[in-house]
């Protein structure tokens, strides 16, 4: 089955989307529309595809057949699993990675870039980690780590992979809440989660099950932010 989101002017699109691992398809054909301002969560059960179709997003998974096209730069934020314990890098060289995307990569940083990153680092209240070793972190902090380079890149397209998964509720409600203060800012906001909390927030949930969009379900901005209000 395919399924069309339609919206004008979209960030991002992709149509027809299809991947297919030695010959098995882990995506069918998945047609998306990502706007500014809004966050959509990619849900699913497992191996349902929902990585595989962010990466999509993000270009760094060549599909096997459709099109991709995306309209600003990207931010990518990896599962914190992902990154290894080893690598020798302080919490404010992983926010400076994230500012490279306005400077190049190695180049010396300019006075903007150094402001998102001080500025990134007091949003997710990692200012007095800046000099520790990203390895050294808990789960949490490495998270507002990540999410505080996503941030000082900059991009019009904020990815994110289980950004949730297994903080507790006080490190998952202070990430929710810089996720919906990017839409607010007019960031697209796209998010793989299993996390109800994060899925009641989104004006956007695509339910992907075989590889395929199963369920859509859309909810108005203006509702998004009374259901926030009154969870509190
Ligand atoms: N690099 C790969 N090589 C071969 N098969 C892969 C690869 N990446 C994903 N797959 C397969 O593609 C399917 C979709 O995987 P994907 O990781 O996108 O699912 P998911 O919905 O993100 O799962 P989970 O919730 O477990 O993270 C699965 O069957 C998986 O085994």
């Amino acid at each position: 089955m395919t399924s069309t989101i339609t919206h004008p002017a979209p960030r991002a699109q992709l149509r027809g989307i299809r991947v297919d691992f030695d010959g098995r398809s882990a995506l069918g054909g998945v047609d998306l529309d990502v706007h500014a301002g809004s966050m959509t969560v990619i849900a699913g059960p497992n191996g349902a595809g929902k990585s595989t179709l962010l990466e999509v997003l993000a270009g760094t998974r060549e599909p096997s057949s459709g099109t991709r096209s995306v309209e600003s730069a990207i931010a990518f934020v990896p599962q914190r699993t992902a990154i290894s314990d080893r690598l020798p890098v302080t919490v404010r060289d992983v926010v400076t990675v994230g500012a490279w995307g306005r400077t190049g990569r190695w180049r010396p940083l300019h006075a903007d870039a150094r402001a998102a990153i001080t500025e990134a680092m007091t949003r997710l209240e990692i200012t007095s980690l800046a000099t520790e070793p990203f390895a050294a972190l808990s789960g949490g902090q490495r998270q507002r780590a990540l999410l505080a380079q996503g941030i000082a890149r900059g991009a019009g397209l904020l990815l994110l992979d289980e950004p949730t998964t297994g903080l507790d509720r006080d490190s998952a409600e202070r990430i929710r809440a810089i996720m919906r203060s990017e839409a607010e800012r007019g960031t697209a906001v796209v998010c793989v989660s299993h996390d109800p909390a994060v899925i009641d927030e989104a004006h956007r949930v695509v339910h992907l099950t075989d590889g395929l969009v199963a369920g859509l379900s859309e909810t108005a901005s203006d509702d998004a932010g009374v259901r926030r209000g009154r969870a509190g």
